[in-house]
């Protein structure tokens, strides 16, 4: 335990707690069983490294054999290793926001920048990113301390024109969630859920408001622009003429809307609304924008010159808010002036709506965004994981003890904003700060603000600030505070996995690697712990091996694993890692099924996106090809939506990514079916008995694998052209697998 809560256990006089955290329980049973089965990985190794040089083994092929699955091995040994930065001290933090009232007054709460990223009208409707920032905007928050901004890098009207309708709906909707005291402050969420909603005309009516503000908006997007029927007064009029005929997403000048001014607009109720600004950022061909990152620093200074709040919120333009309290739960951590001083940011997990029953896809990713999360919290705190993180503005500029002065003395922390946001000069500045060229031989993305240089800016981002010397601290209330989208197609999925694994590479490989650099400036278990995700990919070393190796060979009845008394070992290593899996995951509220599928999606990725991030970055850095930050579609088929929830895969696309999990599965059902002809017409199958179990289970693992190829005839299946290459590259992976256990024999026979 540490801070208030034990204190105010012992006296009587002191203030209520506000927050208390306490070591996870199996934290000594986690650390015992790491000596265990390190000795039992040592013992592994040794025998490996013994039969590969200090026996002389019969043959090269064998050699070959040793040495695929010694690199394996290690591989698994490394993420194992790296692992356990995560179980050595989990700590689970609680807070009273309840007893916040008794300590700070409304007026001393701190302001609040908010910032939300969207990126596309097309693959991120307008009207979801709407109900988020209504969501965030409803907040149990004095609204005077709260600023909404909105960065658009899709560089639509459509996303500014359905902002507008919002602020409209916003002057009823805030009242609205505050007198029923609602928790869904999503006005989609609400309407949609299965409550028992008042039906009071007052609910009647707002409800009818938002179906109108919808249609209106729907409609401008089917229409692609905004037609004068829609446009109401002067001042938006001159808002839209901002997009001329030269204007594309990719190449425009800044705009910068202010849509609600928090000292001047007032609710239907006569309280004054949070500031709501759209900032869709200046852009050219010929300077980079560093995708998501470079919109929040854009953000950051933007906030800065017209706000400066701070403490600020990132998120996701999908994630909305579940619970109007959780910036009270953050106050709970900010007014604890010793925790504070090197705080750099508050992250709360990723969570989701709609996941279907047994969360086929593992889309949850309960390891690394809940688990995990509290594994690194006992030591320097959780990475940030993109949205749903109130960072403190100061851990951005500088480290805890040297701050970075920023150019202008309008972004540092300290300035204080004394002119109205709508003025000239605010304005006229905070364009100058959001144009493409600003960042040009600046600190930006290296030094200050979001980091560049990796697709996943996040993880980059409190990578680094956690070299600086700041920490973190991972707040995992019971209720979710906010609730994102998941991808609902196996393709989406393991897309978004791939660009994940592509930006930790070049982490990974940079020269602050977390091995050689984050070690020296984080200590051991942080750079593993880090060195965990960054090096995700190679997962599919071993996962490629192990589905392929130990059926080639039993097709060809050669055995490759040890019989006894090294065979237990064997059991006892694969019983272990995937005993305490299963535990991790069980153990946050988990069922068996989940745990299954998630063990199945690990093994997919190995196969797939893990598989071609690899190949796709070792490309890159051969100066063949580049990468883009390639979104993760919102938008939902219903047919897929529909299978999703039955719980059936969803293939479909003729993707070369479907092409080495397909053979996998061809290859292990020949094998396990030809491994079981074997048992039962007498062959001679002795020591092949673990290749069938591994080979079995990996089948049992690709049932809808093969229910996709063989069974299905809806959009979703198995697409043709992959179940035309599949069977040929498994057939010439089996020739030639033949070919070289053959001619060793022979070769051995003289
Ligand atoms: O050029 C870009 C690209 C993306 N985004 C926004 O970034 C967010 C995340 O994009 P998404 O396609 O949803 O990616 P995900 O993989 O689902 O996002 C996860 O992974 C990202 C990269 O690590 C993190 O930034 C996110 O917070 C995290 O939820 C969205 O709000 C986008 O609008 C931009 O603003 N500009
Ligand atoms: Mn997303």
């Amino acid at each position: 335990m540490e801070g208030r809560g034990l204190r105010a256990g012992f006296t009587t006089d002191a203030p209520p707690p506000l927050h208390m955290s306490e070591p996870l329980r199996r934290t000594a049973f986690n650390r015992l069983f790491a000596v265990v089965y390190f000795s039992a990985i040592l013992a592994l190794l040794y025998r490996h490294v013994r039969n590969l040089f200090l026996h002389p083994t019969t043959s090269f092929l064998s050699f070959s054999i040793t040495l695929t699955l010694f690199i394996s091995d290690l591989v698994l040994a490394f993420m194992w290793a790296s692992a356990q930065a995560f179980r050595m001290s989990p700590i689970r933090r609680k807070e009273f926001p309840q007893n916040l009232k008794r300590i700070i007054k409304d007026k001393d709460f701190v302001g609040l920048d908010v910032f939300i990223c969207t990126a596309d009208p097309y693959k991120e409707p307008p009207m979801n990113v709407v109900n988020t920032a209504l969501s965030l905007m409803a907040y149990d928050y004095p609204t005077e301390k709260i600023s909404i901004y909105v960065s658009d890098d899709g560089g639509s009207v459509l996303t500014l024109f359905a902002f507008m309708e919002a602020a409209k709906f916003a002057r009823h909707w805030l009242p609205f969630c505050r007198e029923q005291n609602i928790m869904e402050r999503s006005p989609n969420v609400y309407f949609c859920s299965n409550y028992q909603h008042p039906s009071s005309p007052h609910f009647d009516k707002i409800k009818m408001m938002y179906e109108d503000m919808k249609v209106k908006v729907e409609h401008v997007i089917d229409k692609d622009e905004v037609t004068d029927e829609y446009i109401t007064d002067h001042q938006q009029r001159q808002a839209f003429n901002k997009w001329t005929k030269s204007f594309t997403r990719m190449d425009h000048p800044t705009v910068i809307q202010i849509i609600l001014d928090k000292s001047h607009d007032k609710d239907i109720s006569g309280r004054l609304m949070p500031n709501l600004i759209y900032v869709s950022r200046g852009k050219s061909k010929t300077s980079p924008h560093h995708f998501k990152a470079g919109a929040l620093n854009v953000l950051l200074r933007v906030s800065a010159v017209m706000t400066n709040a701070p403490i600020i919120l990132t998120q996701d333009c999908d994630m909305y808010s579940n619970d109007p309290q959780t910036p009270l739960r953050m106050l709970c951590y900010l007014s604890d002036p010793p925790l504070k001083s090197s705080l750099a940011f508050i992250q709360f997990p990723q969570r989701f709506h709609g996941v279907n029953k047994d969360d086929i896809y593992d889309t949850e990713y309960k390891l690394p965004f809940q688990i995990n999360p509290m594994g690194l919290d006992g030591l320097k705190g959780p990475s940030y994981l993109g949205s749903g993180c109130f960072f403190r503005r100061r851990a951005l500029l500088g480290d805890p003890s040297t701050p970075v002065a920023p150019e202008i003395p309008e972004l540092s922390p300290e300035h204080v904003v004394n002119k109205p946001i709508r003025s000239q000069e605010t304005l006229s500045l905070a364009h100058h700060v959001a144009s493409c060229n600003y960042e040009n031989e600046t600190k930006w993305g290296s030094k200050t603000g979001f980091r560049y240089g990796s697709l996943v800016e996040d993880f980059y981002t409190s990578y680094r600030l956690h070299c600086e010397g700041w920490k973190s601290l991972f707040c995992n209330p019971e209720r979710a505070a906010f609730l994102g989208n998941v991808p609902i197609t196996l393709f989406d999925g393991v897309n978004q996995c791939k660009r994940w694994c592509i930006g930790l590479f070049e982490v990974a490989f940079s020269k602050y690697s977390p091995l050689t650099f984050g070690s020296q400036y984080m200590g051991l278990l942080m750079s593993l712990g880090y060195s965990h995700y960054a090096f995700c990919s190679f997962w599919c070393i071993p996962v490629t091996f192990y589905s392929f190796l130990p059926q080639l060979t039993l097709l060809n009845q050669v055995s490759i694993f040890p019989k006894e008394p090294w065979f237990f070992l064997y059991v006892f290593l694969f019983l272990g890692s995937y005993g305490q899996n299963f535990l991790d995951l069980i153990l946050v509220g988990g069922t068996v099924r989940r745990w299954w599928n998630a063990q199945r999606m690990w093994m997919i990725r190995g196969l797939t996106c893990n598989l071609f991030a690899s190949i796709e970055y070792l490309l890159r850095s051969l100066g063949i090809s580049t990468y883009d930050f390639c979104l993760t579609s919102k938008v939902v088929d219903d047919e897929q939506s529909k299978r999703y929830g039955q719980g059936i895969f969803e293939f479909g696309v003729p993707s070369p990514l479907f092409v080495p999990l397909t053979v996998a599965a061809i290859i292990n059902l020949f094998s396990f079916l030809s491994g079981l002809t074997g048992f039962f017409s007498g062959n001679n199958m002795e020591g092949l008995g673990l290749q069938m179990i591994l080979t079995g289970s990996i089948v049992l693992n690709y049932l809808p694998v093969y229910g996709a190829i063989a069974l299905r005839n809806d959009a979703g299946k198995m697409p043709t052209q992959i179940i035309i290459i599949s069977p040929f590259v498994s057939v010439a992976l089996y020739y030639a697998s033949s070919l070289c256990l053959w001619s060793n024999n022979d070769s051995s026979k003289h």
